[in-house]
């Protein structure tokens, strides 16, 4: 079935029985700069959605958005989140308990994000306090022990400076800080650019398993790293110039991307098959537009080898909620597949 629209009709409003997060009308700028322009997306319980797309596309700042973390110059234009059934307006102040409890943010660079002078129990200490008011010391640290002991990770750490620990268990240690209180959706930011694989990997299995365990209700994993993506998400929306272009399950986005956009990214990672013929497109050309100041349009379109006049107006979103593409071409190709190049 095709339907078509704008993308924001399309996405997940009317998707919201069974949703952890259904994010509508998403907008930020910093200045003139509209790095997030009405986004919508939808994570289910127990899911890993992937936020994929080139630097500057706004993904960090969509992570800020979600995260109720944005601060000065960003700003929040607009829209709504609704995680697990409670309803928040952007425009306003969010509750205190929101941040950390309802929505956490797992940030970029772990040794940044601890602090270089606190223990790691302490900062255990100032997670719980700062949610949940006064309690004792050794309430916090018998959190901090228990979910180390879950998660299999040595309670060693809790005495432990963060320059006392590799890379991959100061990730993993953040991780679990930003855990603590059990969000319900973790926003996690390039949570993976700084590992190597096998930590990499090591994190991973560990978001999967606070996942698993309901520990996390569901998570949004922001990088621009397809592989990853591939081993992490269950579904992916692609996003270019502050917009999501394209979103599907994480199989069927990347073995048949639907937006031009999405082919070009998927070209640099991914040997296609040669049996399947498909329309090629052409590599990423040129760079990203300056978000103040988009092109009417597809915001692809300057950049796109099957671009027509018809991309001058907005695209339709084709598809349904769950996998659509914002595109003209898709539209009148519906049965072409794409080639990634190489
Ligand atoms: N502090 C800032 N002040 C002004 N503009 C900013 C600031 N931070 C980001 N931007 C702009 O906002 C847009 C989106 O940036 P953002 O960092 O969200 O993208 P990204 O996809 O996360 O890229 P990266 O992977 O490089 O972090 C870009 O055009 C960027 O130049």
């Amino acid at each position: 079935m095709s339907t078509e629209g704008p993308a924001t009709d399309l996405a997940p409003a009317d998707a919201a029985a069974g949703q952890l997060l259904t994010a509508r009308g998403l907008r930020a700028a910093y200045g003139p700069t509209v790095a997030v322009d009405d986004v919508a997306l939808t994570v289910g319980t127990g899911e890993v959605l992937g936020i994929a797309g080139e630097s500057g596309c706004g993904k960090s700042t969509l992570a800020a958005v979600l995260s109720l973390t944005a601060r000065p110059p960003l700003t929040v234009l607009g829209g709504d989140l609704t995680v697990d059934g409670q309803h928040l307006d952007l425009a306003g102040r969010p509750p205190r308990t929101w941040r950390g409890g309802v929505v956490s943010l797992l940030p970029q660079g772990a040794m940044n994000a601890l602090s270089a002078t606190a223990r790691v129990g302490d900062m255990a200490v100032d997670v719980v306090r700062a949610h949940r008011g006064r309690v004792p010391r050794s309430v916090a640290l018998d959190l901090l022990a228990d979910r180390l002991d879950a998660l299999d990770l040595p309670r060693r750490v809790i005495g432990a400076y963060p320059h006392q620990l590799s890379g991959g268990m100061r990730q993993r240690v953040v991780t679990v800080l930003s855990t603590l209180l059990d969000p319900r959706l973790l926003i996690a930011d390039e949570p993976t650019s700084a590992l190597d694989v096998s930590t990499q990997r090591a994190l991973v299995e560990l978001l999967r398993e606070l996942v698993g365990r309901g520990l996390v209700g569901g998570i949004v994993f922001v990088t621009h790293d397809l592989p990853v993506l591939r081993a992490v998400a269950d579904r992916i929306a692609v996003m270019y110039a502050g917009r999501i272009v394209e979103t599907g399950p994480t199989a069927a986005l990347v073995d048949d991307p639907r937006h031009p956009y999405t082919a070009a990214l998927l070209s640099s990672v991914l040997v296609p098959e040669p049996q399947v013929r498909r329309r090629r497109i052409g590599g990423i050309r040129g760079a990203p537009p300056d978000l103040a100041d988009p092109p009417a349009g597809c915001r692809f379109r300057p950049r796109c080898s099957l671009a027509t006049d018809a991309c001058t107006d907005d695209p339709p979103a084709v598809g349904d909620p769950d996998r659509y593409a914002t595109c003209w071409w898709t539209r009148d190709h519906p049965d072409e597949r794409l080639e990634p190049s190489l």
